[in-house]
């Protein structure tokens, strides 16, 4: 069993809102991708927060400097997970888990581009990060890469934390990322770029829930 985030990487606001409407009812979380929110800023979360209670929103901010700072409006904005680059400086990763912890939500540790993936997540799940994220950006994606083999890594030091995976999941693979530890499964591409986005929301979910 694993939760379902759906990436919403689009630059348009109404669009956002639009495919977000579709997909809600189908997916756990909802994701505002990094350019989302560098185009869109505070106010788009604040209108997802309205019209979507029953969703958790994930704030891709991947934050590299001031930790706390950049994090807390996003929290205070009702988001329940902010992202956090695993190769920024230590203490601007505890300055996220820290304001996570002030508004009782959870930080994402992102690793991409991280070259020791062990040795990193070890360090920040003794610093308390809620989750991991092992992810294979877009570009590595165009260059061939996979999250598959990060996951199998991360997975095997059973931390104890919460794993998320994300790099071009899609349905024909969502069973293999959830068995192999995955707790929460995202999808962007799978899913705003297929004809019809809520079916493809529905079955990825259908198959990481079971
Ligand atoms: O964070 C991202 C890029 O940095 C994407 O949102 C994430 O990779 C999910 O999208 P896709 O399923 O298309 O890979």
């Amino acid at each position: 069993m694993a939760l379902t985030q759906m990436a919403l990487d689009s630059l348009d606001f109404d669009g956002t809102v639009a495919l977000a409407t579709l997909v809600a009812p189908h997916v756990d979380i909802l994701e505002i991708g990094t350019p989302c929110i560098k185009h869109n800023g505070v106010k788009l979360l604040e209108v997802l927060r309205a019209k979507f209670p029953n969703n958790k929103i994930l704030v891709d901010l991947k934050t590299m400097d001031a930790g706390f700072y950049e994090a807390e409006p996003f929290y205070k904005a009702g988001a329940d997970i902010c992202t956090v680059l695993g190769c920024a400086d230590i203490g601007t990763i505890k300055g996220v888990i820290d304001v996570a912890n002030k508004y009782g939500k959870k930080a994402q540790v992102d690793l991409i581009n991280v070259a020791d993936k062990a040795a990193k997540t070890k360090e920040v799940a003794a610093a308390g990060a809620h989750i991991i994220g092992v992810h294979t950006g877009l570009d590595q994606q165009a260059a061939g890469q996979t999250p598959f083999t990060d996951l199998a890594l991360v997975a095997a030091l059973n931390l104890g934390v919460e794993i998320s995976v994300a790099g071009g999941v899609k349905a024909a693979t969502t069973a293999q990322v959830r068995d192999a530890g995955a707790t929460i499964i995202v999808a962007g591409a799978a899913i705003y770029g297929a004809a019809d986005p809520a079916a493809s929301a529905a079955e990825i979910t259908a198959i990481a829930h079971a």
